[in-house]
């Protein structure tokens, strides 16, 4: 797995992915989510990865332990690098997940990165206290919730740029940190609340950075690609 941005492929249809990866003469990190996998279903995966796309196979399972078990076991067929749950499923759920993924993938490949959700990155301190009522601070909510995932054997989580560093210290430097809510200086935060720039995001200790919008809405989405990776200083 390669620490390039990860471009979130929110589109409706495999008309749109292609006309948008096909701006581009590199290879990517990319990541399919529910939007377009529900639409195209698993083929989607298979068509992204032989252009030589890495991906991140955003589909955040939450259900029951046995549930996203054999759910996983399926999705590990596919062969992506990157797959994830709800932290908020519980540790027995992730360990479930996380024999699922190791059970689908056939030997001599390499096991996809299992990492969990927090709390997404559109959600406030305010929200989550009214609605979930957790009475945490949010960065408190994110640290135990990483502390669940690691102690389930998961190999990181989905957090903001604000939680990333804390993550690091408190769950070592090799627990990934992916964090999505990117956006460049001055631009529109849509619904995420918890947003960086990729500078900032390479500042404040994250591992990998998804952007969606800022990228994919841009006006030259290749222009924008490239404005991020030199803010992120990819490696
Ligand atoms: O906490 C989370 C978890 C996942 N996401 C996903 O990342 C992208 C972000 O898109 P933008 O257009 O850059 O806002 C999107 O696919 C989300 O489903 C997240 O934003 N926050």
């Amino acid at each position: 797995m390669n620490n390039k941005p990860i471009i979130a492929l929110d589109f409706p249809g495999e008309t749109e992915v292609f006309q948008f990866l096909g701006y581009f003469n590199e290879s990517l990190f990319v990541k399919i989510g529910m939007e377009l996998y529900l639409q195209e279903g698993p083929a989607i995966v298979q068509k992204v990865k032989e252009q030589g796309h890495d991906i991140f196979l955003d589909l955040k399972l939450h259900d029951i332990p046995n549930t996203v078990k054999s759910a996983m076991k399926g999705l590990a067929r596919l062969g992506v690098d990157l797959v994830n749950v709800h932290a908020a499923g519980g540790i027995r759920m992730m360990e479930g997940a996380l024999e699922g993924l190791e059970a689908g993938t056939s030997a001599g490949n390499n096991r996809a990165k299992l990492i969990a959700v927090t709390q997404l990155t559109s959600t406030t301190e305010e929200e989550m206290k009214n609605e979930q009522k957790i009475n945490l601070s949010l960065l408190d909510s994110v640290l135990h919730y990483a502390a669940i995932s690691k102690q389930a054997g998961l190999d990181g989580v989905v957090c903001s740029v604000h939680e990333a560093g804390k993550i690091g210290e408190t769950c070592g430097q090799e627990f990934l940190r992916v964090t999505p809510g990117i956006r460049l200086a001055g631009g529109a935060a849509h619904d995420q609340k918890r947003i960086a720039t990729p500078d900032g995001a390479r500042a404040d200790g994250s591992s990998l950075i998804v952007v969606g919008r800022a990228i994919t809405g841009a006006q030259d989405p290749v222009a924008a690609y490239k404005e991020v990776c030199e803010l992120w200083g990819e490696q």
